[in-house]
């Protein structure tokens, strides 16, 4: 699995330590960066995480800002992306079985990182589900 990276100076710190939580396990990481704490805006990060997804450069993708809002809706903004903003495990999984998320938003301001690796974690190993779900999917992909 290869996963696409992408922050603001936000969620710099926060990417940069999935980063090496991912790479530790073997998964291939494509950093798009910010790769400073100089200030960015969120939406271009976002956008080329979606791009890279959509494109196929990448399996699934993974955005931090400060809260994981903004980025998240950036994301969003590329057709076909559904990027989920998680804040705990149960969403982490929710999202992966229900809403089938192809890019995990989190907020390096507002999710400590243990909390983030567990989040990470559930969103890599949990499947999508199918069956109702991909009619709903379906729905979102053709908006
Ligand atoms: O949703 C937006 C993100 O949280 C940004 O990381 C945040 O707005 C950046 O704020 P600032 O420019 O004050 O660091």
């Amino acid at each position: 699995m290869k996963i696409a990276m992408a922050c603001d100076h936000g969620g710099l710190e926060l990417k940069e330590n999935i980063k090496k939580y991912l790479e530790k396990q073997g998964v291939e990481v494509l950093d798009l960066g910010t790769n400073t704490t100089d200030s960015v805006d969120y939406p271009e990060y976002g956008k080329a995480c979606g791009e890279a997804v959509i494109s196929g450069k990448a399996d699934r993708g993974i955005v931090c800002c400060g809260t994981g809002i903004g980025i998240s809706i950036a994301a969003n903004k590329v057709k076909g992306i559904r990027c989920a903003l998680c804040t705990d495990e149960h969403m982490a999984e929710m999202t992966r079985k229900h809403n089938d998320a192809n890019i995990l938003a989190m907020g390096g301001r507002t999710t400590d990182l243990e909390t983030a690796k567990k989040i990470t974690q559930t969103w890599l190993d949990t499947e999508f589900e199918g069956g109702r779900h991909q009619r709903r999917v379906d729905m979102l992909n053709n908006m």
